[in-house]
């Protein structure tokens, strides 16, 4: 069992932080959410159980960013992001010049626009990652998953990029869940806060007093099961 003891239920839209020690489950409450791992129990998504669940990315239902997204063939960083809109238009059918400015809107919005015609596979770590979360930002999916979009990020991106996903729950009325280990942008956003290292994890709004305790439970050795 890779998790345990999880008992909540999230009113959406909420932007919520998912914290803990290193394999405390993030990454696995993520597969369970995806469909990509059993469990035990019940795991609903907008009301629907998630072992029934198929084609959830494809239905708009959830959209996904696993901590290491790469990729092993050449593409220009623009034809990657406007992929972002294949829900909205059919398989054999090429992007249309409006599906062309939404990508390039939404790469200017992570800073990424002056690298819009550059080979993704060719650019750093950081710069991928703000690549991936402009395509996400097209998929307008109900849910989003984020495992630790801001892991290679410098200070400047890590701020930016939580207020872009801050935002997509706050004016755009999505659910997003986003790991981090990020603990030092959390006190200014709005939503709440899980702490998978407790043994009865559960859903507190966030504040200062709710980082600050946060941050005492993963200033200690972790509880092994
Ligand atoms: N496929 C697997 N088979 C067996 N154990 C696994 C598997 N994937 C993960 N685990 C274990 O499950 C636990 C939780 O891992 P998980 O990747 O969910 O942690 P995490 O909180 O995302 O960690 P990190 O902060 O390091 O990314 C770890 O002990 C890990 O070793």
């Amino acid at each position: 069992m890779l998790v345990r003891n999880l008992f909540l239920c999230l009113p959406g839209p909420a932007f919520v932080a998912v914290v803990g020690h290193n394999g405390s489950g993030k990454t696995t409450l993520f597969r369970v959410l995806t469909g990509q791992l059993p469990y035990q129990g019940s795991v609903q998504l907008m009301g629907r159980e998630v072992r029934g669940l198929r084609r959830a990315a494809a239905a708009g239902l959830l959209s996904y960013l696993p901590q290491r997204g790469s990729l092993d063939f050449a593409i220009a960083v623009r034809e990657l992001v406007v992929m972002g809109r294949y829900r909205h238009h059919s398989l054999l059918s090429a992007y249309a010049p409006a599906d062309y400015a939404l990508a390039d809107a939404a790469l200017a919005r992570v800073g990424m626009a002056h690298l819009a015609l550059r080979n993704f596979t060719q650019l750093s770590g950081g710069e991928q990652q703000l690549v991936w979360l402009a395509q996400l930002s097209l998929q307008d999916a109900q849910v989003y998953l984020l495992d630790e979009p801001t892991q290679q990020l410098d200070v400047y991106y890590r701020r930016q990029v939580f207020s872009l996903v801050h935002d997509w729950a706050t004016t755009q009325g999505k659910t997003v869940l986003c790991s981090t280990h990020d603990l030092d942008n959390l006190p200014e956003l709005t939503g709440y806060l899980l702490n998978l290292s407790e043994p009865m994890p559960q859903l507190r709004p966030i504040s200062a007093a709710t980082v600050q305790e946060a941050r005492r439970w993963l200033e200690q050795a972790p509880v092994l099961y």
